[in-house]
């Protein structure tokens, strides 16, 4: 994963590699899971600000305040940050940090208390594996907040606050999900991390975790990686492109000498049996190319998944389901599969959407839980504009980032005032 093994940052406004200005930077907030650290972070930005109709005017302080619990706060403007790291090279993570010098931005109007000076929120298993870590090497404390709690707040927020955010994928046609914040609840939160979880949300902070299975992204990875000898992620996502998976896999048709089994809808190209048709041939692994054991792999993990988020959302009566992780990673075979799973399982009846963002979503929970505090907390007052940029931060080096890769090339524009 040459390029991609650092942490990866999207739209650098700054041009990259330069460090911010330390008061300019504030509310970073880490997800740290079993595969990969995401951070999220604020950035101030003076160089333009909009009003409250989207209009944008010149450089300089913001005139505009917002009036909260009959309080007066200004309003900021500037720029919500996404980067990511392999956990398994957390210290790519802490030199990031130390050397954007993210922790000693922050605290603009009111001092912290003294035990919470030089405190981040966290979330994710890695809050607790890591927290020694961050307070020897950078002195940070980690402020843990559930990682269920952050998944719905993130998706929440998304959902509600980001245009655009939700999408369906089917056939190769990606279509916007108008979404009605009136109408938005109850759905099935479907995280594809390293393991899955199955959240059934009813509103902001209203859920309940429903189900999970431990046959996730880290499985596709991990057998992924034993199967094909690929170094990345991204090789092996790359390889799954240009397989075939029915080389591998056991069809109907094969079982039923090129017939559909049409009594109970099952077509000739439906598979019956993953990786079936590896036992019936004399062959061995290096006997089947890795392209084709990619696509396999990649097939059987997404139909699993979207199969029992089908029963999950069948369970509670849920026709909508939304798929966030990084197992995504916007690919269009796995969200293809995916969808077709639900769809074919819920007859038409349920819907699988995916969000732009979706591998974010605990550490954007994590980012606005600042909110809960009675001091320092930061309030999204209004989200402005998507720029896409290609840049990805390595080191001190920028790379431009993997083609169609939505979440490895962006920053949110917002408005923000803090409490
Ligand atoms: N660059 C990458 N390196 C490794 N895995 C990746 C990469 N990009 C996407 N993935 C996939 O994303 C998964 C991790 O997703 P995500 O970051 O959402 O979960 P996590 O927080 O690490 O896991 P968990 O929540 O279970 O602790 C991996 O298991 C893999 O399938
Ligand atoms: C253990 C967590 C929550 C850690 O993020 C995740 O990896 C997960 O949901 N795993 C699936 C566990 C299960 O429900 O079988």
């Amino acid at each position: 994963m040459e390029g991609r093994s650092s942490g990866i940052e999207r739209n650098l406004e700054d041009g990259g590699s330069k460090a911010l200005a330390p008061d300019e930077i504030s509310h970073l907030a880490l997800d740290i899971g079993g595969t990969l650290i995401k951070l999220v972070y604020f950035s101030r930005n003076d160089s333009w600000s909009v009003d409250d109709k989207g209009a944008k005017s010149p450089k300089g302080d913001s005139p505009l305040r917002v009036s909260c619990s009959n309080l007066d706060y200004p309003i900021l403007y500037g720029r919500i940050h996404f980067a990511k790291f392999e956990t398994s090279k957390v210290n790519e993570c802490l030199e990031f940090i130390r050397s954007k010098k993210l922790l000693h931005g922050g605290r603009w109007h009111h001092e912290a208390p003294v035990s919470d000076k030089n405190g981040i929120k966290a979330t994710g298993g890695g809050a607790y594996k890591f927290a020694d870590l961050f307070k020897e090497n950078l002195g940070l404390n980690l402020d843990k907040e559930d990682e269920m709690d952050c998944l719905v707040g993130g998706a929440n927020f998304l959902l509600k606050a980001v245009h655009h955010e939700a999408f369906t994928y089917m056939d190769g046609q990606k279509e916007f999900v108008q979404i009605d914040h009136n109408d938005l609840y109850p759905y099935l939160l479907v995280n594809i991390g390293s393991g899955v979880s199955m959240l059934k949300v009813d509103g902001d902070g209203k859920f309940e975790r429903v189900s999970g299975t431990n046959v996730g992204g880290g499985t596709f990875w991990g057998l992924g990686r034993l199967l094909t000898k690929c170094k990345s992620f991204d090789e092996l996502l790359q390889l799954s492109h240009q397989g075939n998976n029915r080389v591998i896999d056991m069809l109907v048709g094969d079982i039923y000498g090129g017939m559909d089994y049409s009594k109970f809808g099952l077509a000739s190209t439906t598979i019956a049996s993953s990786f079936g048709k590896a036992i019936s041939e004399n062959k061995e692994l290096e006997d089947y190319r890795p392209e084709d054991v990619a696509r396999s792999l990649l097939r059987m993990i997404s139909n699993n998944i979207g199969q029992i988020s089908y029963l999950n959302a069948l369970r509670f009566g849920l026709k909508r389901i939304f798929f966030g992780g990084f197992f995504i990673r916007g690919h269009a075979y796995t969200m293809d599969t995916i969808s077709v799973a639900v769809h074919f399982w819920s007859k038409g009846e349920a819907k699988a959407m995916f969000l732009r963002h979706e591998g974010f979503l605990g550490a954007l929970g994590a980012f606005m839980s600042y909110e809960k505090n009675n001091y320092d907390g930061l309030v999204v007052h209004q989200l402005v504009e998507q720029v896409s940029t290609s840049a990805s931060y390595s080191g001190d080096k920028i790379h431009s980032s993997l083609a169609g890769d939505l979440n490895d090339n962006e920053s949110i524009g917002c408005s923000v005032y803090t409490t």
